[in-house]
């Protein structure tokens, strides 16, 4: 559905002059800095996934986004959109993409809400009926019939993502590009976003690519994350193998039935360590890159019975952190 292939993006930016007229020796200036944005980035998405495309600030997100939907000419690779070229077929391409970016509205900020909808359904060359069946099921979906005369400007920040959010998908579209569609929202308006974005993704197999800084937005929503540091691919998998590698240990707390001899537990290697011991109670840090949790708790059982057992994952946004 989605290809990228050997993509690169350089900026070039002249470079800044010092002293009286810098403004204009600057503009006059032969001395340009390149900046690689984007450098020999490849994956490919398949339809119906949802992928998070992650990364600290200025890794170059924004910049694949906008080459991915034709924004953006790319200095060097190639994207291809179901098949077609999203800078040389931009309106074909259009019709299959529908593109939020969360910190800018699409909708036209005097203009009640409606009137911007039937703007855009005019530019996709909706037919009425068209724009009427999706209107029906996304303002309900959405919740926006209370709001739908009302101004954009006027709209809190949670309402103006929903109505953006329709605004996307108004042409029905499969494929989705996000740029940071929760940021800024509370936790329910957050968990209202996210529990639309998932339900598209299952029951209606929107392909989506998902960028965010919001951990929970990635955890929660996204089978793959592709994760891009300083224009390079860093990482491309599920958000377990991403625990994996980064190898993070998991942390088992068992309580026994009866008081147990530490002795017993083999920790030679690295991949089980004793973290805590308090008569009936252990804390072990298992590397589950080394050893599974069902190895661990098979080593753990030999120490005597066990009554409870209770596992903390290593947190996600830490795991992300050590990756950037
Ligand atoms: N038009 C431009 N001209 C020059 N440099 C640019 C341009 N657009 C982006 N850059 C630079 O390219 C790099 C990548 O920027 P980009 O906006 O893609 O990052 P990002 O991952 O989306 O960051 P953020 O999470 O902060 O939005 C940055 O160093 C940025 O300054």
């Amino acid at each position: 559905m989605i290809a990228v292939s050997h993509l690169s993006k350089q900026f070039k930016t002249p470079v800044t002059k010092e002293g009286r007229f810098k403004g204009i020796r600057t503009l006059l200036s032969r001395d340009y800095r390149i900046k690689e944005a984007v450098s020999d980035i490849s994956f490919s998405i398949e339809p119906g996934e949802f992928v998070g495309y992650i990364g600290p600030n200025g890794a170059g997100k924004s910049t694949t986004i906008k080459m991915l939907s034709g924004i953006l000419h790319p200095s060097s690779g190639e994207v291809q959109i179901a098949g077609m070229n999203p800078h040389r077929e931009r309106r074909q391409v259009a019709r299959r993409l529908g593109v939020l970016f969360g910190q800018r509205t699409q909708l036209w900020w005097d203009l009640p809400v409606c009137d911007s909808f039937d703007i855009l359904a005019a530019m996709y060359g909706l037919s009425s009926e068209a724009k009427a069946n999706q209107l029906n099921q996304l303002v309900d979906l959405l919740d926006l019939s209370p709001f739908m005369d009302t101004p954009v400007r006027k709209l809190s920040l949670g309402q103006r993502m929903r109505a953006d959010i329709v605004a996307a998908l108004l042409h029905n579209p499969d494929i989705l590009f996000l740029d940071e569609p929760t940021i800024g929202l509370d936790l329910i308006a957050k968990r209202n976003i996210r529990e639309f974005l998932r339900s598209i993704n299952l029951e209606l197999g929107k392909t989506i690519l998902l960028t965010t800084h919001d951990m929970d937005d990635i955890e929660q929503l996204c089978g793959r994350v592709i994760v891009i540091n300083d224009g390079r691919l860093g990482f491309d998998g599920t958000i377990d193998g991403l625990r994996r590698r980064i190898g993070l240990p998991t942390l088992i707390r068992v309580t026994y039935r009866n008081a147990i001899m530490l002795h017993d537990l083999q920790t030679e290697d690295s991949s089980l360590k004793i973290i805590s011991h308090e008569d009936r109670s252990l804390t072990v840090a298992c590397n589950r890159e080394q050893l599974t949790a069902m190895d661990a708790l098979k080593r753990l059982e030999q120490l005597g019975e066990i009554e409870d057992v209770h596992m903390d994952e290593p947190d996600f946004e830490d795991v992300v952190h050590r990756v950037y």
